[in-house]
């Protein structure tokens, strides 16, 4: 079964309301909600896809994305709780605006989680992710995730050689990270 190249997600991607630490697991849509286009998630860099779980072949289907994005290294994170040691703060680092030096592709294995990240004019957009859905956000696109309520979220992490999360925080140093300056440019040719 090929990958379902949907540009869109199951759940549109949409513009969000403000959102703060308190409320970051609920949907933040304005009002009235303003679905993102694919074009929007385009013009910035950021990829999504889809793969069934539940199809006896999906390992073809993860293995033809692993060889599209060059990618030779993967394991699984589990967000919840029971088994992360330090889950607030590790949910606070995660829901922190922060970019990588390395693009950041993630397959949601098991529950909800949001992916919000910075559209042109600095607007920020949120990609819901279930079972099944891909991500691909490039180097040095200013982001960040949270679980939905539920806090359980397990995804597959995808790396170029070994696993590296280095998050650089906007509020600190990620501007000045070469690779912002390279994802500038690359989103304004
Ligand atoms: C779904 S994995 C957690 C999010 C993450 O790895 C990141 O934002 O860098
Ligand atoms: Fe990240």
């Amino acid at each position: 079964m090929d990958v379902l190249w949907l540009f869109h997600i199951e759940e549109m991607a949409y513009f969000m309301a403000n959102a703060t630490r308190e409320n970051c697991q609920d949907e933040c849509r304005l009002s009235p909600n303003r679905d993102a286009a694919e074009e929007d998630l385009k013009k910035i860099g950021v990829e999504c896809t889809k793969v069934d779980f539940d199809d006896a072949n999906v390992q073809e289907d993860l293995d033809r994305l692993i060889k599209k994005y060059d990618m030779n290294f993967h394991d699984e994170v589990h967000i919840c709780r029971e088994t992360m040691p330090n889950f607030d703060e590790k949910l606070n680092i995660f829901f922190e605006e922060h970019l990588h030096d390395d693009a950041e592709l993630r397959v949601i294995k098991h529950g909800v989680g949001y992916f919000d990240v910075r559209g042109k004019n600095e607007q920020w957009i949120r990609i819901p992710v279930r079972r099944g859905d891909f991500v691909f956000l490039p180097a040095g696109i200013y982001h960040r995730f949270t679980t939905d309520r539920s806090e359980d979220v397990v995804a597959l992490r995808l790396f170029r050689n070994n696993p590296k999360w280095t998050a650089f925080n906007r509020s600190e140093d990620g501007d000045k990270q070469p690779i912002r300056e390279q994802y500038l440019k690359d989103v304004s040719a």
